[in-house]
């Protein structure tokens, strides 16, 4: 068993993107601006807002915050969408997810200039990834292929299964392991909450992608000798021996998983990090694009 060590990968990619920021600011040129709305104050996503803008410092990036209350009109909220799209100093847009019930996450992304769109959400977004064309590609399937390259994890011709079908993570995921380019060229089985015989389709996989957002859901009956596994899940769950009160799962029991496995992302320290080392690559792409 080896780690895919995310916290590493993640920092790599941010230490060479501080030298090309550096590097701009030395010619003069533009330094990559990212801005993130936030509606209201969900505690998880607290975290992920910080630690994106924790980054933007790290690396040299400017950074925006722009918080708005919970129960912001969601024609406010596209205002304030607006507002980043016209601004030439903003070059990357991103837009904490969930939003609050009353307002519809498919008209805040299709808001995002698509020049800016560096969650890689919008529809023009998924569309070119689709079809293979440079585009923004999602951050965690991102982090993800950036973590199998970083590894040199071989996935050519291997049968990847992927569990969970969202627009973030599952069907993206799906799509760009069985691309034309590697990583990929995997066989990709996208499973769901309907999949019959779950079980037997994992124990097929070269690849386990989990990605549904159930605590410990992969167990180690469900996996073949040598599998490649990527945890995505990252659910809180209660543990009032530690400070915060919380502890990190993953969707993968990793105590008796990993020995079975060759590679394996832990939690945390897998593929949160990776996630958000994408995110920065993209918007360092989008200012390199507009200036
Ligand atoms: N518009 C939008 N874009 C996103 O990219 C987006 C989103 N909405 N909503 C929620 C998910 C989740 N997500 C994570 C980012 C970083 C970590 C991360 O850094 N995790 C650390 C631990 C962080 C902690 O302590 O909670 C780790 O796994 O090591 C996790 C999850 C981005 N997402």
């Amino acid at each position: 068993m080896q780690i895919l060590d995310g916290k590493k990968a993640a920092q790599a990619i941010k230490d060479e993107l501080k030298i090309s920021v550096a590097q701009r600011a030395n010619e003069g040129k533009k330094i990559p601006h990212l801005a993130a709305i936030l509606v209201g104050n969900n505690g998880a996503s607290e975290t992920y807002v910080a630690a994106k803008v924790k980054a933007c410092e790290e690396t040299g990036f400017k950074s925006t915050l722009v918080r708005l209350e919970a129960d912001i009109s969601e024609y406010k909220l596209l205002e304030a969408i607006e507002e980043l799209n016209t601004d030439p100093d903003v070059d990357g847009i991103l837009v904490q997810l969930p939003l609050p019930k009353h307002i519809s996450e498919k008209k805040v992304i299709s808001t995002i200039d698509p020049g800016k769109d560096v969650d890689g959400f919008h529809p023009m977004s998924v569309g070119k990834m689709v079809e293979g064309l440079p585009t923004f590609i999602a951050a965690t399937p991102y982090g993800i292929m950036l973590l199998l390259e970083q590894y040199k994890v071989e996935t050519k011709g291997k049968h990847a299964v992927v569990i969970g079908r969202s627009n973030i993570v599952g069907r993206p995921m799906s799509i760009l392991l069985s691309g034309n380019s590697n990583p990929g060229n995997c066989t990709v089985t996208l499973c769901h909450s309907h999949t019959a015989n779950l079980k037997e389709i994992c124990l097929q996989a070269d690849i386990i992608v989990a990605a549904l957002g159930i605590p410990e859901f992969v167990k180690a009956d469900m996996v073949k000798d040598g599998a490649v596994i990527i945890d995505v899940g990252i659910t809180r769950v209660s543990d009032p021996s530690r400070k915060s009160g919380f502890k990190l799962k993953g969707d993968v029991a990793f105590e008796e998983v990993s020995p079975k496995s060759s590679w394996i992302t832990p939690v945390p320290g897998g593929v949160g990090p990776m996630t958000i080392a994408a995110l920065m690559k993209n918007t360092y792409l989008a200012c390199e694009t507009k200036n």
